[in-house]
């Protein structure tokens, strides 16, 4: 059982086997949200666009400067249906109020990054950094990849063989937080196909909505966009601090 309902809480998908903490609901919006979503994304103005050499990716409400965000509210389609229903996922089946946010310095997510990759595209292992309460939230579109999770080595060096995979369905969440987002690096590599996908090697195999298309262990990549809500902690007002109304 891995789609959410309205007695489910956030401990029912918990990625066991990996650092702490992951969690995983595979049907966490619906196709028709999905879609939704992948329109406004489609019709934002093009300069929203930033074209990476690996990807693309839009910035909302807007970037973060000196490691701080302009408080500019987000779009109404950013934070419905996605934000109502991270608050009303409990995190503990006793604590109705409890959510993923709730230690969060605004107590919801104030920043969405939504970055899309081609087949054959990805991100580097990384961490999120210290701009960020340490919770991210992944709502995923279009197809499914895989997010892999590295440690480090004595030296600081990157790990060269994943503590762990996740594979993300088109209209999953997955959360990662605590040691696993302040820890652990994570990334997506450069492939056009995903291989060696299987119980053994998957975190979250247990949780996934359809295993049917994984031949051989092999799933095909397709275009897969991917929105990351987070809590920026620090906020300034529109002025003088950032000069933008020039200096004085
Ligand atoms: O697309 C993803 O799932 C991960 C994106 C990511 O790691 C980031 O934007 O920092
Ligand atoms: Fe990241």
């Amino acid at each position: 059982m891995a789609s959410l309902t309205a007695s489910s809480c956030l401990e029912d998908y918990r990625i066991h086997g990996l650092p702490s903490s992951a969690f995983y609901i595979s049907d966490f919006i619906t196709v028709s949200e999905e879609q939704v979503l992948l329109d406004k994304i489609e019709a934002a103005p093009k300069p929203r666009w930033k074209q990476l050499s690996k990807r693309r990716l839009q910035t909302w409400p807007s970037d973060l400067t000196k490691n701080a965000l302009l408080d500019t509210p987000l779009p109404k389609w950013l934070t419905e249906p996605v934000i109502t229903r991270l608050h009303s996922l409990r995190l503990s089946p006793s604590d109705p109020k409890s959510h993923i946010f709730q230690d969060s310095p605004h107590n919801g997510p104030n920043h969405v990054l939504i970055n899309e990759y081609l087949p054959g595209q990805g991100i580097m292992p990384h961490k999120d950094g210290a701009a960020y309460h340490p919770v991210v939230c992944t709502v995923s579109l279009g197809s499914s990849l895989c997010l892999e999770v590295f440690g480090t080595k004595e030296d600081g060096t990157i790990e060269n063989k994943p503590k762990g995979k996740i594979l993300q369905e088109p209209r999953s969440l997955l959360i990662t937080a605590d040691e696993l987002y302040t820890g652990y690096l994570h990334g997506i590599s450069e492939v056009e196909e995903e291989v060696d996908l299987g119980p053994s090697t998957l975190s979250n195999w247990e949780l996934l909505r359809n295993t049917d298309d994984i031949i051989d262990g092999r799933l095909k990549r397709l275009p897969r966009t991917s929105l990351t809500y987070r809590d920026v902690i620090k906020v300034s007002k529109l002025g003088a601090k950032f000069g933008i109304f020039g200096s004085r």
